[in-house]
């Protein structure tokens, strides 16, 4: 019996040292990758690559990436591993035009695996790749123009209004309130209006289904999260053990409300002017382009040129390309960006459009999609605001006169063109975005070889590439005093004298946020006619200074973000 356990045991510690050795190899086997391509680059360790601190959560993405950004301070490039997989950082800002915009169809994916056969949410803008994705974001595009901002300006002002008034009784009695929370509820009613045509009444009913979905959806520890470990470690087992983008609950509730919406609107012949009634247009293959202005239709005309195929010779198809920076009002490129294609006269939305399964899912994956992109970030961007105005009173006395100056030109009311001439409020979100990118890094995938300018080293197709958002707005390289919030930073005299690509908080260049406007318009619309009503302080439960939480993908606080409330004295 001993001797029969002995040899157990001694099998079994064979095995066991045999499957550690393969681990050990198959986590470590890429580690001279970058060495060997002479590129400069941080020393991995087995298993994490560079990334132990984030991946234990000892450090924010934000925070961890910055400092892996510095160590690399005096190159323009620098290979990093993301546990055993090599990838990419670019610093310069030049090169990072290039990888955004110039040589875009290298760069045109994110690499995120997906199969859109058993796992139709995954059919959605963030995640499709290659010629899908573009013909999608052509057919999406004119769904966010300003014409469509327009329309929707009176359902984000609705949710705005309820906002004041549920907050209003605990400004009433100076109470501290949890604001996170609050404008994740309000951000929550807001995308669900506009983009499900639904009610969900999260500010009322903190418990609501939408609310507990978005919950979900970003909670440590969620089906997402374990979407995101094989992502990095072992993209392949994602379709052996069918691991979908969302889980089976969130991916039902959400099919089934567009399933619902629909068959009710249709049942009682309702057109409402939101963000599923233009995918009910296109669902009936009618082109929402129709009518838009000129500029709108540009911009699509741009993007219609642009080559995602393999082996287009971009250089061939080049037109000049010029410095360009996405302007954060419109999200139009301020000059010829995009480097288009002289002799492409194809249009392949309309060819497209009229070939494509525009069905129930393909719906919900885009609403899906919209409701993840649009209510984490606008409620995060709107809370460190408050916060930073709290911090910095003088700001916020400001902000709130111009509030006043401009309600007052439009005779006391809140409107689109209203928003629009409230500069400095536009310079305050700006100056909340550089310091709290609701995204700290923008990801690309190699999707061609690539060559980076300048130098002889040859990037392989497939190789992840990171753009470090976060730390690029806080290098005091070019931004003196980074840690300050200083909205005057933004004022158009400051700008030009940064370098272009050094402020990136919706991304750039084709794959820039499509949201961009519709973000600005809800976090803009709820933070003007909170200051207007509305002061905010520092109490004895706010965090200062904050104290950021690691497990959140999207850049957000732990235990909420408390300020004090009380009406505006003058
Ligand atoms: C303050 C608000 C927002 C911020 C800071 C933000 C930020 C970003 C960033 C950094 C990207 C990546 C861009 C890139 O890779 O170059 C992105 C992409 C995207 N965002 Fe937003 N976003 C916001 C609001 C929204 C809203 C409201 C929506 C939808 C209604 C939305 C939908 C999307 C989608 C669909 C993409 C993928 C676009 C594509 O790949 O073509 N975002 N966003």
């Amino acid at each position: 019996m001993g001797v029969l356990f002995e040899s157990f045991l001694l099998e079994f510690l064979v095995v066991l040292g045999a499957i550690f050795a393969w681990l050990y190899y198959y986590f470590t086997s890429h580690f001279n990758y970058w060495r060997d391509k002479g590129v400069p680059y941080l020393k991995p360790v087995p298993f994490f690559g560079n990334l132990m601190e984030i991946g234990l959560h000892r450090k924010t993405q934000a925070e961890g990436f910055r400092e892996l950004y510095h160590k690399l301070d005096g190159h323009m490039f620098g290979g990093i591993f993301q546990t055993r997989i090599p990838m990419i950082m670019f610093r310069d800002p030049d090169l990072i035009k290039h990888v955004l915009i110039k040589d875009f169809s290298h760069f045109h994916d994110r690499g995120m695996p997906h199969d859109v056969e058993n796992d139709p949410i995954s059919a959605n803008l963030v995640i499709l790749e290659g010629k899908p994705w573009k013909n999608l974001r052509l057919t999406l595009n004119p769904a966010f123009n300003s014409s469509k901002m327009r329309i929707l300006f009176h359902l984000v002002k609705e949710c705005a209004e309820d906002l004041c008034r549920y907050l209003d009784t605990f400004a009433q009695d100076g109470e501290s309130v949890d604001l996170r929370d609050v404008l994740a509820r309000y951000a929550t009613d807001n995308i669900s209006s506009c983009a499900f045509g639904v009610k969900s009444n999260s500010l009322k009913n903190p418990h609501s289904k939408f609310r507990e979905m978005g919950e979900k959806i970003i909670a440590p520890g969620s089906w997402t999260n374990m979407h995101r470990l094989f992502r990095y470690t072992c993209p392949s087992l994602l379709k052996y053990f069918n691991i979908k983008s969302f889980s089976d609950e969130v991916t039902g509730f959400f099919v089934n409300v567009v399933k619902e919406t629909l068959e009710y609107r249709e049942k009682n012949n309702i057109e409402r002017k939101d963000f599923l009634n233009l995918l009910i247009q296109l669902k009936k293959k009618i082109d929402i382009n129709e009518n838009d202005d000129e500029e709108d239709k540009n911009v699509d005309d741009d993007l219609e040129k642009i080559d995602t195929e393999e082996n287009f010779s971009f250089e061939e198809h080049s037109k000049t390309m010029k410095n360009g920076v996405a302007d954060t009002k419109t999200g139009h490129m301020r000059e010829n960006d995009y480097a288009l294609g002289q002799n492409d006269h194809v249009t392949p939305k309309r060819k497209w459009l009229d070939s494509v399964v525009f069905d129930e899912n393909m719906i919900a994956a885009q609403v899906c999609v919209f409701f993840l992109g649009g209510f984490e970030t606008a409620a995060t961007s709107m809370s460190f605001c408050l916060y930073e105005l709290s911090l910095n009173q003088d700001v916020q006395r400001r902000l709130r006169e111009e509030i006043d100056h401009v309600l007052k030109e439009h005779k006391g009311h809140f409107t689109y063109n209203a928003l629009e001439h409230m500069e400095y409020l536009d310079h305050v979100v700006a100056e909340t975005l550089r310091m709290y990118p609701s995204l700290p890094n923008l990801i690309r995938v190699c999707t061609k070889p690539y060559t980076i300018p300048g130098t002889n080293v040859h990037i392989e197709k497939g190789t992840p590439v990171i753009i470090p958002i976060y730390a690029i707005h806080r290098d005091p390289l070019y931004y003196s005093d980074p840690d300050r919030f200083d909205p005057e930073r933004f004022t158009d005299y400051n700008k030009e004298k940064r370098p272009p690509y050094t402020y990136l908080p919706f991304g750039e260049g084709p794959r820039i946020c499509i949201g961009l406007r519709f973000g600005l318009m809800q976090v803009k619309m709820g933070l003007a006619i909170l200051i207007s009503r509305f002061q905010f302080d520092i109490c004895e439960k706010s965090a200062v200074p904050l104290v950021m939480d690691p497990k959140k993908f999207v850049m957000n606080t732990t235990g909420g973000l408390w300020l004090k409330m009380t009406p505006r004295t003058q």
